[in-house]
């Protein structure tokens, strides 16, 4: 699905009367821009800057106060067609709050009640959609939800979004409150759902590190403008933008500046700090052969 958005502004409406001084302030203002199909794409800025309202511009939950946002080509706002935006799946901050039923069979199902299926059909859907966040149906689906852990949890969220087959899919700072090994198994399943599934993700992420690491392009929005769009690298290895922002360099940018410098060349911008510490490592040591050979 490409999205479109097509000089959109938003302002949340104040319930009291104000004067006409005291207009309420726009929170994202001409916003201009296009996600393909497909992409992989983080959104960063700091809080308050507007990143859950374009969020939920996106997801229909809100509709632009200017301007129009277009799936592929249509305005869901105006044609009456607000179904486009169930091809759009949306997961919050901390989803795991949001599971409330007795099994995670039940709670992925949930999203499936509306459309009137059959036992068998449903069944094969929520299977898929475990498959889809690798939780083993027989092992999980009579579970309670409460007692799982919390990678596990947020997996159950995420597929109570995948069985509805979205084509895009949201996420609101899904790695907050995971530990390493939680983060980097969400990831892995995110660009397996991106690679396998053909699923657009986009998703709100205050870790610079995380960004290089998985996005291939990068919104970065200051006070309701995207001031920065495109590659992650060239963005966050600009000393002019992370000041702007007041961010630091991100360590997995540093360590492949230190790598190049030391003259080691691992030809890949998002080594991590473990890989890098083997490659000086093993130049030291031939270094040192080097040395003694002479
Ligand atoms: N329902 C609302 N009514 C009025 N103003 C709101 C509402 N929700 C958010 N705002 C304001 O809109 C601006 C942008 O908020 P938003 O939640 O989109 O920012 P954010 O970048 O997601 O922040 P955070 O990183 O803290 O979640 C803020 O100034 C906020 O106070």
């Amino acid at each position: 699905m490409q999205i479109q958005l097509v000089n959109v502004s938003f302002t949340y409406s104040k319930k009291k009367k104000r004067a006409a001084s005291t207009a309420a302030p726009s929170v994202l203002h001409h916003i201009n821009l296009t996600i393909q199909s497909g992409e992989m794409l983080a959104i960063a800025g700091k809080s308050g800057s507007g990143k859950s309202t374009f969020l939920q511009l996106l997801k229909g939950f809100l509709a632009p106060t200017g301007g129009q946002i277009l799936l592929d080509g249509i305005d869901p706002n105006t044609s009456k067609r607000p179904d486009l935006f169930d091809q759009i799946g949306y997961i919050f901050q901390y989803p795991e709050h949001q599971l409330f039923s007795p099994t995670v069979f039940e709670d992925i199902a949930f999203g499936l009640q509306s459309a009137k299926l059959t036992r068998e059909i449903k069944e094969q859907k929520v299977r898929k959609a475990m498959k889809a966040v690798q939780l083993d149906y027989d092992e999980f689906k009579d579970r309670s939800p409460f007692e799982l852990s919390g990678g596990e949890k947020r997996r159950v969220a995420i597929a109570g979004a995948v069985v509805l087959e979205p084509r895009v899919l949201i996420l609101d700072e899904p790695t907050a409150g995971l530990d390493l090994q939680s983060r980097t198994a969400l990831f892995d399943l995110l660009h397996q759902m991106n690679e396998e599934l053909g699923l657009t993700i986009l998703w709100v992420s205050h870790q610079l590190d995380e960004i290089v690491n998985h996005a291939c392009r990068l919104l970065a929005l200051k006070k309701g403008e995207f001031i920065a769009d495109g590659s992650p690298v060239a963005i966050l290895s600009d000393p002019a933008f992370l000041n702007a922002f007041g961010w630091e360099e991100p360590s997995v940018l540093i360590v492949s500046r230190l790598l190049k410098e030391l003259g080691i060349t691992s030809g890949n911008d998002r080594i991590s700090p473990e890989e890098a510490a083997d490659a000086i490592a093993a130049a030291l040591s031939l270094h040192q052969q080097q040395i003694t050979a002479k």
